[in-house]
Formats: structure tokens, C-alpha cells, sequence
């Protein structure tokens, strides 16, 4: 599985109800694909459409053209077509995301947060306690913490929370949204030996990094946001 996902030709705009529908095209063309066992990272400017096309491939936003094949329990699946159920599927199985912030879940301790993806795939409970216990000592994140409920944590703290949470499992494709943006640069360096990890383990991953000495440190490939803005219609 060299190329476990692949876009083509993608394009999207929002719609602005509230303006009359206005239509807003935010990116034309995107077209790239990730390789197992490298670090992918979106480039460019703010408001390019970084944040836009992970959204894409997680199936969090609409796809208004073109493709986004993922490699998918042996099968080809486009996720810009594809029903909500198997977008979950893909989701459980096939593509990790660390969103930018936590969202947190009232009266779940944060152990249990980390553990639930392994628990909800049908590891064994203690067992997935265990692998959650050794990610939030690697990431420095006081015992004291671990039995409460993440909410009223710092936004370090939930960051380093949301970071195990998406480390956890082993899916082949992992996007993350600046995973370093609340971090000391101790707990930065441990996020680039997780990624280095992933990339042992083959997985693909793609990420947004704003921190330069990050993106140098775990870029295989930059992919340049720019280069997909919409083309001006001429009036
Ligand atoms: N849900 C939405 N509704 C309307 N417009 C949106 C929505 N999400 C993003 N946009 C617009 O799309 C454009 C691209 O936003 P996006 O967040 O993808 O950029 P980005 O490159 O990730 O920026 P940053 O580096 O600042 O996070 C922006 O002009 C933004 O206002």
C-alpha cells in the first residue's frame, strides 16, 4: 500500500447563505497523494485552504468536484462520494485525525479519552489503559491529571491529550491540524519522535505544522497550498 490515498482535481467553495448565496471558492484543482511511511505537510499562507482540505479528507467538510480515493479495508473508497456509514468506517479503521482542540466529553477522565479509540475498536479495556498511561507519560502530562475529566486542563494540557488520543491507534493514513501549536518545545520534540515513529511504522501522514523548526523536522514532502487557488473569472 505505497500511496494509500490519492486527490484528484478536488475543488471547493462555501456558500454564504446569510450574503444571498454567495459562493466563495477557496480552492480549484487540488490534486496530490500521500506515500506510506512519509510525512506530508500542507503549506501557505492563512486562509489558503490548509485547514479546508484536511477537513476534505476526513469528511468533515463537502466536496463540491473531483476525488479523494483512500485504500480501505482492500478496497478503493472515494470519500467525496462516499455514505456517512462508511465514512465512518474509514474513519475507525483507516484515517486518524488530530483535530487543533479537544473536545472534550463531560465526566470522562482523560485516560478513558485516550483509550476509547483502542476500546471502541474492541481492544481489551486494561490493556488500552495501558497504552494511554504509557503516551500521556511520554507527553509529560502530570499522573495527577490523568483520572479527571480533561475540560478545565490547560489548552497545553488538552492539546498533549488530543495528541495521544490520535497517536493511539494505528490507522495507515494520519492528519493532523498543528498538533505542536499550544506545546513547549520539550513536549514538540516529543510529538516529532511520535511522528518519526509513525513514519517507521508506514504509516502516511499529512499535517499542518505553523511551527517552522517542527515542519523542517518531519517533512518528506510540502505540498504548497497556493499553487490551488481558484483561478479569478474575469468579469
Ligand atoms: N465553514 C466555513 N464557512 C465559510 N468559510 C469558511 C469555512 N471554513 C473555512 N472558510 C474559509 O475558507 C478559507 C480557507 O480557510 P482555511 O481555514 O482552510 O485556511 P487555512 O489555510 O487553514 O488558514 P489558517 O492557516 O489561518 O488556519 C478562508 O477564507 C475561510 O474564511
Amino acid at each position: 500500500m505505497a500511496t494509500p490515498l490519492v486527490v484528484s482535481e478536488v475543488a471547493k467553495g462555501f456558500t454564504m447563505h446569510l450574503r444571498g448565496g454567495l459562493k466563495l471558492p477557496v480552492v480549484d484543482d487540488v490534486s496530490f497523494s500521500l506515500r506510506a511511511g512519509e510525512c506530508a505537510v500542507l503549506g501557505g499562507p492563512s486562509g489558503a485552504g490548509k485547514s479546508s482540505i484536511l477537513k476534505m479528507l476526513y469528511g468533515n467538510y463537502s466536496v463540491d468536484t473531483g476525488q479523494i480515493i483512500v485504500q480501505h479495508r482492500g478496497m478503493l473508497v472515494d470519500i467525496a462520494r462516499a455514505a456517512p456509514r462508511v465514512v465512518l468506517s474509514v474513519r475507525r479503521e483507516t484515517i486518524g485525525y488530530v483535530s487543533q482542540f479537544l473536545r472534550t466529553v463531560p465526566r470522562v477522565s482523560a485516560l478513558d479519552v485516550v483509550a476509547e479509540p483502542l476500546t471502541t475498536a474492541g481492544a481489551d479495556r486494561e490493556a488500552a489503559r495501558d497504552s494511554a498511561a504509557a503516551l500521556l507519560a511520554r507527553l509529560n502530562l502530570p499522573k495527577t491529571l490523568w483520572s479527571l475529566p480533561p475540560a478545565t486542563f490547560s489548552g497545553g494540557e488538552q492539546q498533549r491529550v488530543n495528541i495521544a488520543r490520535g497517536f493511539i491507534t494505528s490507522h495507515p493514513i494520519l492528519l493532523l491540524d498543528e498538533p505542536t501549536a499550544s506545546l513547549d518545545a520539550v513536549n514538540r520534540q516529543v510529538v516529532i519522535d511520535l511522528i518519526a515513529e509513525k513514519k517507521q511504522a508506514g504509516v502516511a501522514l499529512l499535517g499542518i505544522f505553523h511551527d517552522q523548526d517542527v515542519r523542517e523536522a518531519v517533512a518528506d514532502a510540502v505540498i504548497d497550498v497556493t499553487r490551488f487557488a481558484p483561478k479569478k473569472v474575469a468579469a
